[in-house]
């Protein structure tokens, strides 16, 4: 059996980013820019009006100041006369400075009679103007990799930038397999369970950025397998759930093999998650076949694929991001495999969870942190820190 580390430097190996393609901005959120995008203007285009008010000379500006308003300036239509001593005019939010004006004056500082205005005794020293590029300058640019967030989108489209180019959505097939499996919905008979963890990952792989697909369940037999396999001939990727251990009707493996996948690996040191395989098939996606039992194979998911699909995205080879924490209670001593254990951090303490057994789907909903202890990790004593991971 490798380690957890080794077993995702294989996989580093395998999954390499993906070619890109050009989206349009609204099609943007979530997405990984994959080349730089410029600022194709200066933001504000010109000096601007941070306050309804009247734009003014900083020099003509002293408590009981009369000023001559000689017009107007709008959001979209700006004053083109020049502001000359003695002269104000009205000014509104986001509207051009006019010629001359360096400062804004608020109206809740003024008292209007008439073109006139007399500036008030409690004015602030703030000039409330938007010098042009305050938000950022022509050729600006937002950096690639870079999953964009909501924020990055409303920035690109003030950078007059109207579409990106970005990495195509890794195609990833999910295939359940065996004879107990029905699909949610489905009457299952009395030998049979809902096949569960296949919607966990894809729901995951969504989250991702991916572009996942369910397969149609396999039934134990190499013929079923084979047809299942056929299906996913176009993906970048095809992870199977199940059929990876040792037992008489565990056939993935075996399959994978006569239908020509060149394996990387199979059987790590963790916990769950023992029976992982990885390989390339022959139609160049990469294999990762995940355990059965529902919490191994979202623990995998999240400790293995979703780092392999931040790859594919050209976000970098980097494991899950981890931090450490306190234990609230004590814990008895690891085994030996790397243990992910299911644990709930509640006002910075960690309490792990007692019941561990990789079925618990339940257990797993309620945790929100997988606590990593290493092979042979010694009993540990409550405030003693913890590796932990979010999930
Ligand atoms: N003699 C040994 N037995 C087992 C070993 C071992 O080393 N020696 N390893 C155990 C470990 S650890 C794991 S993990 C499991 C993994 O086995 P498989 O990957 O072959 O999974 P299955 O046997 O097909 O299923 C296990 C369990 O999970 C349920 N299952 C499967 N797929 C789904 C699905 N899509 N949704 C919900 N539940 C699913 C399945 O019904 C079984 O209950 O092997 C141990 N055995
Ligand atoms: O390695 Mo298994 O995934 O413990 O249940």
């Amino acid at each position: 059996m490798i380690s957890v580390a080794e077993a995702l430097a294989h996989l580093f190996a395998l999954a390499k980013p993906l070619d890109t393609e050009v989206v349009p901005l609204k099609h943007a959120g979530g997405r990984v820019l994959a080349q730089d995008a410029s600022a194709r203007r200066d933001q504000p285009p010109f000096s601007a009006s941070a306050m309804d008010g009247y734009a003014v000379r900083d020099k003509d500006v002293k408590p009981g100041a009369v000023l001559t308003m000689i017009g107007e300036s709008a959001a979209g239509h700006r004053f083109d006369g020049k502001i000359s001593a003695g002269e104000c005019t009205r000014i509104f939010t986001g509207a051009p400075l006019p010629k001359g004006a360096d400062r804004i004056v608020i109206q809740e500082d003024v008292i209007v009679n008439g073109n006139q205005i007399t500036i008030g005794d409690n004015l602030d020293s703030n000039h409330y103007v938007r010098a042009k590029g305050f938000d950022f300058r022509d050729g600006q640019s937002i950096a690639a990799p870079k999953k964009l967030r909501p924020s990055d989108i409303a920035l690109l489209a003030a950078m007059n930038v109207p579409e990106v180019s970005v990495t195509r959505k890794p195609k990833v097939a999910i295939l359940s397999t065996g004879d107990e499996l029905v699909m949610p919905g489905e009457t299952p008979n009395d030998d049979q369970i809902i096949a569960s963890n296949s919607f966990g990952l894809y729901a995951m792989l969504q989250d991702l950025g991916a572009d996942p697909r369910l397969l149609p369940i396999a039934r134990d037999s190499e013929e079923s397998l084979r047809t299942a396999f056929e299906l996913a001939n176009d993906v970048d990727l095809l992870l199977t759930i199940g059929g990876a251990s040792v037992g008489d009707h565990d056939l993935v493996g075996k399959v994978a093999a006569d239908l020509g996948m060149a394996r990387a690996f199979y059987k790590i040191a963790m916990r769950p998650g023992k029976p992982l395989m990885a390989g390339r098939l022959k139609s160049g996606a990469m294999m990762i076949g995940l355990p059965g039992n529902p919490v191994s194979a979202m623990v995998c998911g999240k400790v293995f694929v979703e780092p392999v699909i931040r790859a594919m995205l050209g976000l970098g080879t980097s494991p899950a991001p981890e931090f450490t924490a306190p234990l609230a209670a004590e814990i008895t001593a690891n085994g030996p495999r790397e243990h992910y254990m299911r644990a709930q951090l509640t006002d910075g303490q960690v309490t792990v969870f007692d019941r561990q057994d990789s079925a618990l789907l339940s257990v797993l909903a309620d945790a929100n942190i997988l606590v990593i202890r290493p092979p042979n990790d010694p009993a540990r004593k409550t405030g003693e820190v913890m590796r932990c991971i979010t999930i």
